[in-house]
């Protein structure tokens, strides 16, 4: 991947992010890395474990509130998809470079919301830890149709919503601090890589906000 031609890219999508709080892109990632993310989601789906609410010892399960299963990832131990942890480097630099924030972090997971599943309004700062900055989420979803439910609704300031589809490729960023936004009901399993881009040290971001 020519690295110039990438940042070009991040520049647009930042600004975009900078004026509307969240940017959709289609065809995220080059196809090698979408493979590969992908087969090594597939390859973990008997691992995940059903997500929880909350952060550190505040975490607990509440599936009237959020419905999907996750697997936590690491770049240390989940090389399989190295490509895509770059993505995230470049993306870091990007951020910090051109929009003055100190991400110094990050935390993903494979997320899998099997038929029924959806997660109410929220957002995806936590009450006791506010240190999530960027929330990025990439879709898995091959084949993905009207009708199969699992939209992600953003809501705007002004309370008016929209939706997002989950389809196969695109990568919706949003600042987690201001978007509340849901994943409505889906009638299909519903694939996805969620993380956040995190400021840290993230006591001081408590302190601050
Ligand atoms: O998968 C999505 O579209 C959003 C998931 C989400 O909001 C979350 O995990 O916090
Ligand atoms: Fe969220």
């Amino acid at each position: 991947m020519n690295t110039e031609i990438q940042i070009e890219k991040w520049l647009s999508w930042v600004d975009e992010l900078s004026c509307n709080d969240y940017v959709v892109i289609d065809n995220f990632l080059d196809t090698s890395t979408y493979l590969e993310v992908r087969e090594f989601f597939l390859s973990k789906l008997n691992y995940f474990a059903q997500a929880g609410i909350g952060a550190l010892d505040k975490n607990a399960v509440h599936t009237e509130i959020r419905g999907d299963y996750t697997f936590w990832l690491t770049k240390e131990r989940d090389t399989e998809i190295a490509a895509f942890w770059e993505v995230v480097d470049q993306a870091i630099q990007v951020f910090n470079r051109y929009c003055f924030l100190s991400l110094s972090g990050y935390e993903f997971h494979f997320a899998n919301y099997p038929p029924g599943g959806h997660y109410t309004k929220h957002l995806d700062q936590f009450k006791n830890r506010n240190n999530r900055t960027i929330s990025f989420i990439v879709y898995l979803n091959e084949g993905w149709q009207k009708g199969d439910g699992g939209e992600l609704e953003i809501f705007k300031p002004d309370n008016s919503s929209f939706l997002v589809e989950p389809l196969a490729g695109r990568c919706v960023l949003f600042k987690s601090d201001v978007v509340p936004h849901a994943v409505l009901k889906s009638y299909k399993d519903r694939y996805s890589l969620t993380g956040w881009l995190l400021q840290t040290p993230f006591k001081l971001g408590q302190f601050l906000g």
